[in-house]
């Protein structure tokens, strides 16, 4: 459903004859977003962001601060050459010239130059706070620093956008010194100025306000750069769009200085999708979740499961309710179709389901129990059951599946499996010499063979997943391809007296796909053993092997 934000203007399409410049989606990844605590970016990695960056059609890419460190400045040097920019110009980012230096011989005003970049965002006081304090310079000087640095890099044949840092506090102070710093750029030949909320301390309809205001007494085309410290970044860019900026700064995923910035994946989807502007080329909306989850990875950040949008939380159902609903139409509980921006629906299993859940959860798995209310009751039912113990089927989809089996292949007995435990035990031994030695022996049968093996492992659990492994790769060589990935522990509140319960969430790969696993016991390694057994069992299952007992 597309809903029209009352004040909007759908701007044109971006046509067959190249990039519309009548609104900026302007990217800082590699500028505000490297300033993010915990991310360090190579020039391998900007190169890599500055692809997929231009994949996605954004118009400007914030490649750095060329001068202020050696990587930004090989960053501006490598990438016009290695970079066969689509969609993008590269925008190289600096301040104003220094108060008393001219900017001709300002050595980070050439810098600027050196990049060649053919845009530059320049950073420049707006708040006559910040003028005395920080620059300790006069109101005057400032605005001399921004004419006099626009007009320079101007007269070089460079695009100009200023960033008027801490626009909004400065504004709330003295709107006479703000708005002057506005025309200042403007006059000096800047094509956008930039209202930045750098503090992030604004609320969208303070923003909206302002920047209508702005517009109207400069006629300046503004942009808008907003900083996410009342968790308000992307609303603050909406709400300026609504109030005339035609120039959004954000960044991927919203990293950023301190809590972040505005996210570029929100900003651009309510673009597209709640004010029908089309802002970035055909196709490239529904590339959004993949492009979001590929920069995650080259920073080296687990993506956000809840973002929305592009998080794998983003669309899914836990609700018995809601399932019930989605059933008749996922519109009623979707906000828009998640394959518009490249994500799927998903159905969560728990003790929060009901029969809907249940049925479309195994529709998703390929399991049509639409027919069968009894069989689909029974499922409910034993999911509540093992949850009230401690299991948890949301983030274990192999073990419900598992679970779905047994109910349709009709309760007790379960469905057929590939092996069958008869029992295990592990061994931790402490030496004098301070060695600790982990093994454990497990007796299984499958194919009516029994098959007595002993591991040895870095600790229980993994002595117990070698054994496993070891006695059934021999019936079962598919077994190879399998590897543990992700291994949780967690202790659960007992219900009954100190007693505690502990839960294992066990994530395995064969390569093509992951699936996760649960097991619930009194200690850590009877969960293990469980989650193990499942893991395998689901593993032998996706490679098609035939069940036997
Ligand atoms: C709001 C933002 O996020 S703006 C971007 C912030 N990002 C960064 O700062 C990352 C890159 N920065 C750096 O590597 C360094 O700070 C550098 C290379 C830019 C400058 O380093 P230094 O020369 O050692 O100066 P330092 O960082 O201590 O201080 C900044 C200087 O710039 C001045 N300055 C700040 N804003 C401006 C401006 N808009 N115009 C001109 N000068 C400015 C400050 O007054 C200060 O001057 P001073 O050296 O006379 O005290
Ligand atoms: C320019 C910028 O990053 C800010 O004002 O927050």
């Amino acid at each position: 459903m597309t809903v029209d934000a009352t004040d909007a203007v759908p701007g044109p399409a971006q046509g067959p004859d190249g990039p519309d410049d009548s609104f900026h989606v302007f990217d800082t990844t590699l500028r505000d977003g490297a300033q993010r605590e915990g991310i360090h970016l190579t020039v391998a990695d900007k190169l890599t962001i500055a692809r997929y960056l231009d994949e996605y059609g954004v118009g400007f890419i914030e490649g750095g601060w060329p001068g202020a460190n050696p990587r930004d400045t090989e960053f501006f040097a490598r990438a016009p050459k290695e970079i066969d920019f689509k969609n993008a110009q590269l925008v190289a980012f600096g301040s104003t010239r220094r108060a008393g230096v001219p900017a001709q011989i300002d050595p980070q005003v050439k810098a600027l130059l050196d990049s060649e970049a053919p845009v530059v965002t320049l950073v420049a006081k707006a708040h006559d706070r910040h003028v005395e304090l920080a620059l300790r310079t006069t109101l005057d000087e400032n605005l001399a620093m921004i004419a006099d640095t626009v007009g320079h890099l101007r007269e070089r044949g460079r695009r100009v956008f200023v960033d008027c840092e801490h626009f909004f506090d400065g504004y709330q102070d003295n709107p006479a010194y703000a708005t002057r710093v506005v025309r200042t750029a403007q006059e000096a030949g800047a094509d956008v100025v930039v209202l930045c909320d750098t503090n992030g301390g604004m609320i969208p309809a303070r923003i909206q306000a302002v920047v209508r205001t702005v517009a109207a007494d400069t006629g300046a085309r503004l942009g808008i750069h907003a900083q996410d410290d009342t968790g308000c970044a992307v609303a603050n860019t909406l709400a300026a769009v609504d109030g005339g900026a035609t120039h959004v700064q954000c960044t991927a995923n919203g990293y950023g200085e301190r809590v972040g910035n505005a996210n570029l994946f929100p900003v651009v989807a309510a673009l597209e999708l709640k004010y029908g502007r089309r802002v970035l080329p055909e196709g490239a909306l529904a590339e959004t979740t993949r492009i979001s989850h590929a920069i995650a990875e080259v920073v080296n950040l687990t993506p956000a499961t809840h973002q929305p949008y592009v998080g794998t939380s983003a669309f899914a159902h836990k609700g018995g309710l809601h399932a019930s609903a989605i059933k008749v139409d996922p519109d009623l509980y979707q906000h828009i179709d998640p394959e518009l921006v490249g994500n799927t629906m998903r159905m969560l299993v728990s003790d929060m389901a009901g029969r809907a859940s249940v049925e479309l959860k195994g529709k998703e798995l390929g399991y049509d129990l639409g027919g069968d209310r009894e069989l689909v009751g029974r499922v409910v039912e034993r999911v509540k059951e093992q949850e009230l113990k401690g299991y948890t089927y949301e983030a274990a989809d192999a073990s419900f599946e598992l679970l779905l089996r047994d109910e349709v292949h009709g309760g007790a007995a379960g469905a057929p499996r590939f092996f069958r435990a008869e029992s295990w035990r592990t061994i931790v031994e402490q030496r004098p010499d301070g060695e600790q030695v982990n093994e454990a022996t497990v007796k299984l049968w499958a194919k009516g063979e029994r098959i007595v093996v002993t591991g040895e492992g870095n600790g229980p659990v993994d002595a117990l997943d070698r054994a496993l492994r070891a006695g059934l790769e021999r019936i079962h060589p598919e077994l190879a391809r399998l590897n543990l990935v992700d291994y949780k522990v967690r202790i659960l509140e007992g219900t009954q007296g100190t007693s505690s319960t502990t839960r294992v969430l066990l994530s395995m790969s064969d390569g093509g796909g992951e699936w996760t696993t649960v097991g619930v016991g009194d200690n850590v390694i009877a969960a293990s053993w469980q989650a193990l057994d499942d893991g395998y069992t689901y593993g032998l299952l996706r490679a098609g092997v035939p069940a036997h007992d």
